[in-house]
């Protein structure tokens, strides 16, 4: 295992110009040895790219990669001693369960009792133990996916094992036990795991640090716990939550922050002046009597029960905001009294689940 350092921007034009002629943007990320990590990121945001550049499968156009202090950026990948798996089985039909796990340790010239042991160990934890003689041939989609998660996992020495995707061909009630189940394979395992997933569950749950990414730019790397509660950037805000954060465009004063003519409160950093967003997320965002100092006035849209808790979806309207008006999602959690739609209301936003930014960029 080793730990990953990358330090580098990759453009797949040979002359860029612009931001919007790179795939990545220059970033610095350092992946820690025996950590578990998730790429996570709507589609095109560079994700593939990045994971291709730490397997060695792509050079990037600048900067270096490095494994353990060594620069490996122009090393292939067998030299990296990196383990991959993709969105499809890679696997051979012919071989037995057995065989499949035990092919990458027998390339290595691993004896026959270790290869033995840890093909057995990794089937017991893919509940494949019972297969393990069956021809590949005969199984199931979810079942050969399986064997190749099982020969990413089975050689104790790699660098990393990266995966692309690698449950998108799995039926959906099996998918939540794999994620659950790679989680519980690394604590066991203790290899470095790098997952690259565009669905957030899958990476809120399989990873202890996620690196969000948009257009080419790494916006935030954090537990799942700092991405809900402090998005360092408005699109980590937006990205993950279900629904994600709300915003509204406010305006920065002597210290305060405004919203048209009501005072808010204090702005809780030292900033210039000037127009600045506030994110709150739904289960953050509290309704108030309409009226007291700070609240803003609202008028309910939607009522929407979500099975565990309530979604009521407020509008602050264009007299208030003095633009758009603006509809805003506040949490109510099961039983909590729930206003009628088309009613008045008040928002309390400026609650310690605040965020302000400035530019898309954390700030208070
Ligand atoms: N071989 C290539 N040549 C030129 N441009 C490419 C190439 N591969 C990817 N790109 C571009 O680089 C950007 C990032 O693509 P990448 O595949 O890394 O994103 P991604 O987040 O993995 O998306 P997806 O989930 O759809 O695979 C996109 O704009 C894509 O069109």
């Amino acid at each position: 295992m080793a730990r990953i350092d990358l330090n580098l921007a990759h453009s797949y034009k040979p002359q860029p110009r612009g931001d919007e002629d790179y795939a990545l943007l220059p970033l610095q990320l350092t992946f820690e040895d025996g950590g578990a990590y998730a790429l996570l990121g709507p589609s095109g945001c560079g994700k593939t790219t990045l994971l291709n550049i730490m397997s060695g499968l792509l050079a990037p156009s600048q900067g270096t990669v490095q494994f353990d202090g060594r620069d490996v950026t122009h090393a292939s990948p067998q030299a990296r001693n990196i383990a991959q798996v993709f969105q499809f089985p890679v696997i051979y039909d012919t071989m037995t369960v057995a065989q499949n796990l035990a092919f990458p340790l027998k390339n290595r010239g691993v004896d026959a009792t270790q290869i033995r042991a840890r093909v057995g160990q990794i089937a017991e934890m893919l509940e494949m133990s019972h297969q393990l003689d069956q021809r590949a041939a005969g199984l199931s989609a979810d079942e050969k996916q399986k064997i190749s998660l099982g020969r990413g996992l089975v050689r104790p020495d790699v660098a990393a094992v990266l995966f692309d995707e690698p449950l998108t061909v799995i039926d959906p009630h099996l998918k939540w036990k794999l994620r659950r189940k790679l989680k519980q394979i690394h604590h066991e395992l203790k290899l470095t795991l790098i997952y690259v997933t565009h669905d957030q569950v899958e990476a809120l749950t399989f990873a202890d640090q996620v690196v969000v990414m948009t257009r080419g730019r790494v916006v935030q790397m954090g537990t799942p716990e700092a991405l809900f509660e402090r998005p360092a950037h408005a699109f980590v805000g937006h990205f993950i939550g279900s629904p994600g954060m709300n915003f509204i465009d406010v305006q920065v004063a002597q210290g305060r922050v405004r919203l048209g003519a009501i005072d808010l409160g204090a702005a809780g950093a030292d900033l210039a002046g000037g127009k600045a967003r506030l994110g709150i997320r739904p289960e953050h965002l509290a309704l108030a009597p309409p009226g007291a100092p700070g609240v803003v006035p609202a008028t309910v849209q939607r009522v929407q029960d979500v099975g565990t808790h309530q979604l009521i979806t407020c509008v602050i309207g264009a007299g208030t905001t003095g633009g758009e008006p603006v509809a805003m999602k506040v949490r109510q959690p099961e039983g909590a009294p729930l206003p009628a739609e088309g009613s008045a209301v008040g928002l309390a936003l400026m609650g310690a689940g605040t965020r302000l930014y400035v530019n898309e960029e954390l700030v208070a």
